[in-house]
């Protein structure tokens, strides 16, 4: 059977391309056929495009999703006190069972505001994986790794069976990489330890980096250099595909460095305004070749995982930085959001833009609203006033995991329950 969508207005990202109306057929897990008309066939499940936007899914390239279980439960504190003294504890108190939940709540999340694929780094990573092959959603599993103190391997031997166990899995939505956590985290031994890995399984890096002024100073007292210098210094870019996740506190030199790595940078914004962090010179690596996606960060930083949050923050604070309204326009935005991420967690191949031969990966907007009204430049309408909530049908890998805000592969009811006991008393007391 194959899906049929009708007379949808089409921006597909792909440079050539202006917005059309046209028709977009699904065969399995790709789009087989797009056209201003398109034949019905006997058997199509055909949906009215009419008023409705068809786009690639946004890529959400950087998330910790269980922490959706901390949601707003610890706002408006420093990075580090924020994580020492409230997320570390709780995370402390997790069973797998919650961190498939949470799992699940982010995912739901994701699903309703328009979110096709994303990264995630956290602990206990089967559990994640099971909420991925459930949920229909596409993701890219890494194991976070602290080497904070002897934990006799146990961290990369968990790291090493997520890559064995779930590469490739459910139905080839579920991707993984190796997670050293961040430099401040990471000493260089076992840090290198773990490039060497990579480089000789071929399996891409994600790690946090230069997120806050504190890490840079505590990197140059540790070890003389920049957070950035350390992880060149150790071998990082040399081969590998690395996903970096803020690089905030980039000086000049650190970008040139950066220039011509594989992977790239995700930014995120909301996270890193909540946590009184800094903007990052995302324009300025642009400038430089430096592939920036666009990701969210945990529920627990930016206590919503709803990428058209991220786009707004992200265009908006680079006018505001650079006191010049040109920075970083929707379109290059939209791009950040789609293909840029894409890149990030390397599928540029196969999803990011509508494309015959694609894998089906899309959302349709409901633009039959009084804030989407009218349509002058349709990519100024996205990236300045859609909402998650303007999402009104969810298709990753050709199935439809949501059709007219209804969440087809998720019991809310359920999720809502065990979500609300669980959190409880994960954070009783601290
Ligand atoms: C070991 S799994 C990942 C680890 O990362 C923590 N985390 C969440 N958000 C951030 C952030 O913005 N910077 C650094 N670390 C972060 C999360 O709590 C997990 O412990
Ligand atoms: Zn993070």
């Amino acid at each position: 059977m194959s899906i049929l969508i009708q007379q949808a207005t089409i921006l597909t990202m792909k440079d050539t391309d202006s917005p059309f109306k046209g028709d977009i057929r699904i065969v399995g897990d790709r789009i087989a056929e797009m056209a201003p008309h398109i034949q019905a066939q006997p058997g199509d499940d055909i949906m009215d495009g009419q008023h409705k936007l068809a786009m690639p899914g946004l890529i959400n390239a950087h998330q910790h999703t269980p922490m959706s279980l901390l949601r707003a439960f610890s706002d408006d504190l420093k990075l580090m006190d924020w994580l020492d003294r409230k997320m570390l504890p709780a995370e402390a108190r997790m069973t797998p069972e919650d961190i498939y939940w949470g799992a699940q709540l982010s995912i739901a999340e994701m699903i309703r505001s328009g979110t096709t694929a994303y990264a995630d780094m956290y602990i206990h990573m089967n559990e994640i994986a099971e909420a991925v092959t459930e949920t229909g959603i596409r993701a890219s599993l890494t194991r976070g790794m602290v080497f904070v103190e002897d934990d006799g391997g146990r961290r990369l031997q968990e790291a090493v069976d997520l890559v064995q166990r779930w590469s490739g899995k459910a139905e080839g939505r579920i991707t993984t990489m190796y997670g050293p956590h961040s430099p401040y985290t990471c000493p260089v031994e076992p840090l290198r330890e773990v490039i060497a890995m990579a480089e000789q399984e071929n399996v891409p890096i994600h790690i946090h980096l230069a997120e806050t002024k504190e890490e840079v100073v505590k990197i140059r007292e540790r070890y003389g250099m920049t957070p950035t210098e350390y992880l060149e210094e150790a071998g990082m870019f040399e081969k590998l595909h690395v996903l970096l996740a803020h690089g905030v506190q980039l000086n000049r030199r650190d970008i040139g460095r950066l220039k011509g790595m594989r992977g790239g940078v995700a930014h995120n914004p909301v996270s890193n305004l909540k946590l009184g962090c800094g903007i990052a010179p995302i324009t300025e690596m642009i400038a430089q070749g430096i592939n920036v996606g666009l990701g969210t960060d945990g529920a627990g930083s930016a206590t919503t995982v709803d990428m058209f949050e991220e786009i707004k923050a992200a265009t908006w604070l680079q006018k505001l930085d650079y006191g010049d309204p040109t920075r970083l326009s929707a379109r290059e935005v939209l791009y950040m959001s789609t293909r840029g991420s894409a890149g990030l967690l390397n599928l540029q191949d196969e999803v990011g833009v509508l494309e015959i031969g694609r894998k089906a990966d899309l959302i349709l907007i409901d633009l039959k609203k009084p804030h989407l009204q009218p349509v002058h430049e349709l990519e100024s309408l996205l990236a300045y006033s859609v909402n998650g909530a303007d999402v009104d049908t969810t298709i990753v890998n050709g199935r439809v995991l949501m059709r007219g805000r209804q969440l087809l592969t998720i019991d809310e009811e359920e999720l809502f329950r065990q979500v609300e006991v669980r959190a409880k008393r994960i954070v009783e007391g601290i």
